[in-house]
């Protein structure tokens, strides 16, 4: 480990952001074991003296000329050496510079475990680093794992490292990190499994796992981490510019030196900071979306959903719906592989809100009728619409718990009623495997004859809306069928 280094100590006392990144430049250029415990002391302590008072308003323009409180050397080596203490305090350190055992990370996590506040508010902010830890004995849910990765790093195992979902965080160990152990809590109420191994029971089919492909750390990504957890809110809604031009700085720091490579939500943090205050003229935001679906596609067999919805985010908040709506196709293209578990709340609620806010929001700009180029009259658009219900029905198909209900179906079909019928029937839907997947489950909603009455119902509904006889040359699962079949 790189320890706190002289050189890190001139430094001190910090004034300037400027100082901080080179702080971070020489831990992450200078050795191979950038100290996560120095690092995470040193942005929790920044972070929460300008999170803590009103400091809104402060002018920023830059990383040399923003003035932070003074960042005493003295406040971070107390601290740093408290850390020290606690862990080897409670561990014996590595001296035969072994792999780590199931044991050791177990003994490591308890330690962090047991030296937390009794009971406090876990979705707190700014509970995610070893500032709050130290100085409050309280962590969130990332927090802990993050702790415990750094005090495996103080005991000198360079193998024990952090791995990521889009949700939860654990850790992996031995040779080629081929072991993991759980080593915190996820969400409310359910019983912690610290200590056991990831994804082998019903969960391996969940989100939350994503289906074995996490985020597998080196040193230098761990400290990609912990910049990507800096939380610059002051309160709902204002956040400290100074904590988050910091954040961005850091973040461009680590993209430059290639450590985000294969992080793709550090680099969906760097566009939403980029599309709020650009500092990279060369790097548009939306290349930075690109970037992150890229390396889900490329490292991680596209099982992660996050990259797409931040980049539909962008799309829909820059009034880019036809895009919007692709994205949000491509998110929901990933979900239906997975089974729905209690465990997902997290993407469960995206969908909602993109299914049930943002897609009803753009029906009632575009029916507005002020639209010249309405999406209501582009296909590729329904298209997409039709894909991303889809891909929710199929995440519900085989799962043990439901997905969809009313509240979905309301909003559902009033905007797949806003398309006029001549664009719906430009939409060819191939039912390779939703036919005979729909029918296995209670009798078939496709069907050749036209005696079929979801068909007609379906021609009800759709010519009532339309006030226009058409013949559609293609058969539609009706919205109730394909809600109906999908709530099973
Ligand atoms: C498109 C969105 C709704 C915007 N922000 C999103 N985030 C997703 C979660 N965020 C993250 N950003 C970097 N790394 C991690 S690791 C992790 C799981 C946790 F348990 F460790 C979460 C997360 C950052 C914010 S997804």
């Amino acid at each position: 480990m790189a320890g706190f280094r002289d050189l890190d100590k001139a430094l001190f006392p910090i004034k300037h952001i400027s100082a901080v990144v080179k702080l971070f430049r020489s831990q992450l250029e200078d050795t191979n074991e950038p100290d996560l415990a120095l690092l995470s002391i040193v942005i929790g302590l920044i972070e929460n003296q300008l999170t803590s008072r009103s400091n809104a308003g402060q002018l920023i323009d830059s990383p040399e000329t923003t003035v932070l409180p003074r960042f005493e050397l003295e406040t971070v080596e107390n601290l740093y050496r408290k850390f020290k203490i606690v862990i080897t305090g409670s561990v014996e350190p590595n001296k035969t510079k072994t792999y780590a055992t199931r044991d050791l990370v177990k003994r490591v996590s308890d330690v962090i475990w047991n030296s937390l506040t009794r009971s406090y508010y876990k979705d707190r902010a700014h509970l995610q680093s070893l500032y709050s830890y130290l100085t409050g004995s309280k962590l969130d849910c990332f927090g802990v794992a993050f702790a415990v990765v750094a005090g495996c790093q103080v005991l000198g195992y360079d193998d024990v490292h952090l791995a990521l979902s889009e949700d939860h965080a654990w850790v992996v160990f031995g040779p080629h990190g081929s072991e993991t152990a759980e080593v915190t809590w996820h969400g409310k109420g359910n019983e912690d499994k610290r200590g056991q191994e990831i994804g082998k029971l019903d969960s391996a089919r969940s989100w939350l796992y994503v289906n074995n492909k996490p985020v597998v750390c080196t040193r230098q990504m761990e400290v990609a981490a912990l910049v990507s957890a800096i939380n610059p809110s002051l309160n709902a809604s204002v956040d400290a510019t100074e904590v988050a031009l910091l954040q961005q700085e850091l973040l461009w720091l680590l993209y430059d030196l290639g450590h985000l490579k294969k992080y793709p939500m550090a680099i969906g943090n760097l566009g939403d900071l980029e599309e709020i205050s650009p500092k990279r003229p060369g790097i548009a935001c939306s290349a930075l979306f690109e970037e992150a679906i890229d390396a889900a596609r490329r490292f991680y067999n596209n099982q992660h959903v996050y990259p797409y919805t931040y980049q539909g985010g962008y799309y829909f908040r820059n009034k880019k719906y036809k895009e919007a709506f692709e994205s949000w196709a491509n998110a929901s293209d990933v979900i239906r592989l997975y089974n729905y578990s209690r465990d997902d709340e997290e993407i469960y609620k995206e969908f909602l809100e993109i299914a049930n806010e943002h897609i009803p929001y753009i029906m009632k700009i575009e029916s507005s009728g002020f639209e010249a180029n309405t999406i209501l009259k582009k296909s590729e658009c329904f298209a997409n619409l039709l894909k991303f219900y889809d891909g929710i029905c199929q995440w519900e198909e085989g799962s043990a718990t439901p997905v969809l209900h009313i509240g979905w179906a309301k909003p559902l079909v009033n905007t797949i009623s806003k398309f006029d019928a001549d664009v719906r029937a430009q939409v060819h839907i191939v039912c390779d495997n939703m036919e005979e997947k729909l029918s296995k489950k209670n009798g078939s909603i496709f069907n050749n004859n036209n005696n079929n009455n979801y068909e007609k119902e379906y021609q009800a509904t759709m010519s009532k809306s339309n006030n226009k006889d058409q013949t559609t040359s293609h058969f539609y699962p009706t919205i109730e069928a394909l809600t109906a079949a999908c709530s099973e």
